[in-house]
């Protein structure tokens, strides 16, 4: 794989602005290093926030990570100044980026325009959920990419929630109605979705207010893909084939790319980007080590991912459900993982689970789910966890948090078949009863056979030069980012 050959300097040069929190920095700044390997210089726009987190999470506090042709920016995202090491307040954030971050992108933009030092302004790569972008694609006359950072399945379900709302089926008349079976009505109506409960739509449905600020984001924010230049998504045309074709069919230019963490793998070393990275919590390499020591497929890997909050009860019951599953496992606790206080776990759960049970506050995931140890993933089903794992050949027990997470948890469960639909009050037995059923039970083994399927799918898709994502990033390369370039 190679560099794109260029017949003129200076070089095209990428804006890539992602939506400031980590399941959406991941993907882009694997994209970003990959566009750079390519022969684009790189802007990469982080929120004044996220940049100091990340600095001080990759130990580059004082230097910062340097590289001549992959260069950060940062704007303010709005909220109130805080030195918080933690997720933000999403809906805050929402709320923020889309009043706040298109004044302050603008000079950005226009301080790069003026200087010298950076090549031309050749297109811009925004985050699905940025969409102030266009103005100044607009003002730019450059193509602006929209990157969804969710599967197809989740891009589908929030297409149709102004029809949920045209219908009426939201928002809902109280809240009992999130208790009382009405959540169980089948959706006959969404293309590609068969069989679809209102329950496994983005749970933002699950409001009793008009203006609810998650209901009415993502319903505005979805629509602007039509005025973008092309949908980007993380996710590979066999997988969620059937979703894609109706997609296809809503908006015509879409840029299926994925498995991004394989592609980013097939970098070479010397493109100097090791510096480069993305995680906002400082990872804890110890935990690869320890999977080393165990049987392959022995280890259930517990991981909530960046924003998902519980209650301490919650984290009581999945960690006696682990110690009682008398199974190995690694269990991912973020230190703001648990509401209201840090996370406490009784002496008697260490006692009984030493030996077989490892604790961290962030890991190198993609390394753990590659890794031969691990049986099973329990997910809070963000779409990255989840494609990785799926990318992995890991099967899933699926406890679903906020968001379209609820979608993908029906994709994975009702469609693919490689993971098990959990309740949202998950009690001690369950987890126990379900950790059995997937390290060492039958419906597990069969589940993790088909992951191994989906898994060599996963890297035919990024094979080159024939892979449908390695040819879709072509494409997208010369037919769109590149449509400015020449002129
Ligand atoms: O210890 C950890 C935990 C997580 N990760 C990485 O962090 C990312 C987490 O992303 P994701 O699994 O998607 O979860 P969230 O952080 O919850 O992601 C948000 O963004 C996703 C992409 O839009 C959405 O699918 C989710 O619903 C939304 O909550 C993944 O790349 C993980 O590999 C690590 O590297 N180490």
């Amino acid at each position: 794989m190679g560099s794109i050959a260029r017949e003129s300097n200076p070089p095209p040069h990428a804006i890539c602005i992602p939506f400031p929190a980590q399941g959406h920095i991941n993907p882009m700044t694997k994209l970003a290093k990959f566009l750079h390997y390519k022969g684009f210089h790189i802007t990469f726009v982080h929120t004044e926030f996220n940049y100091r987190r990340l600095l001080k999470a990759t130990g580059l506090e004082s230097s910062g990570p340097s590289h001549p042709s992959f260069r950060f920016e940062t704007i303010p995202d709005g909220l109130p100044p805080s030195d918080a090491d933690a997720t933000q307040d999403v809906p805050s954030l929402c709320d923020s980026t889309t009043k706040n971050c298109l004044a302050p992108f603008r000079e950005v933009v226009a301080r790069l325009k003026q200087n010298s030092d950076v090549p031309p302004i050749t297109c811009i790569i925004s985050d699905g959920i940025m969409s102030f972008t266009l103005e100044v694609a607009r003002e730019l006359g450059i193509p602006d990419v929209f990157f969804w950072t969710n599967g197809a399945a989740g891009v589908m379900a929030y297409l149709h929630y102004r029809k949920l709302v045209e219908k009426g089926y939201t928002p809902l008349k109280d809240l009992s109605y999130v208790t009382n079976g009405y959540l169980d009505t089948v959706i006959d109506w969404i293309p590609g979705m068969a069989g679809i409960r209102l329950k496994d739509l983005p749970s933002f449905i699950r409001t009793t207010d008009p203006n609810d600020i998650m209901l009415n984001f993502a319903m505005n924010q979805v629509e602007k893909v039509h005025e973008a230049s092309a949908l980007i998504l993380n996710t590979f045309d066999a997988l969620e084939s059937e979703i894609l074709k109706q997609l296809s069919y809503m908006v015509p230019s879409i840029y299926t790319i994925g498995p991004l963490h394989l592609l980013e793998s097939q970098i070479q070393d010397n493109n100097g980007l090791k510096n480069i990275k993305s995680n906002l919590w400082k990872e804890e390499f110890e935990c690869m080590k320890w999977l080393d020591t165990k049987e392959p497929n022995s280890v259930i890997y517990v991981n909530f991912g960046s924003v998902t909050v519980m209650s301490p009860e919650q984290l009581r019951e999945f960690a006696w459900g682990l110690a009682n599953s008398k199974r190995n496992f690694l269990w991912i606790i973020r230190p703001d993982l648990v509401m209201g206080e840090s996370a406490v776990l009784d002496f008697e759960f260490f006692d009984e689970t030493k030996n077989r049970g490892l604790l961290a506050s962030w890991c190198p995931q993609g390394d753990v789910l590659s890794h031969k140890s691990i049986g099973g993933f329990l997910t809070h089903c963000g779409w990255n966890s989840m494609f990785e794992s799926i990318c992995s050949g890991v099967p899933m027990i699926c406890w679903p948090f906020f968001a379209e997470q609820q979608t993908n948890c029906w994709f994975c469960s009702k469609k693919l078949g490689i993971g098990i639909e959990t309740n949202s009050n998950l009690e001690k037995d369950e987890v126990e009863k379900l950790v059995n059923e997937l390290i060492v039970g039958e419906k597990g083994k069969k589940m993790r056979e088909k992951a191994e399927e989906l898994k060599k799918l996963a890297e035919e898709a990024i094979t080159e030069p024939s892979g449908s994502s390695y040819s879709n990033l072509e494409k997208l390369i010369n037919n769109v980012l590149l449509s400015n370039y020449a002129n």
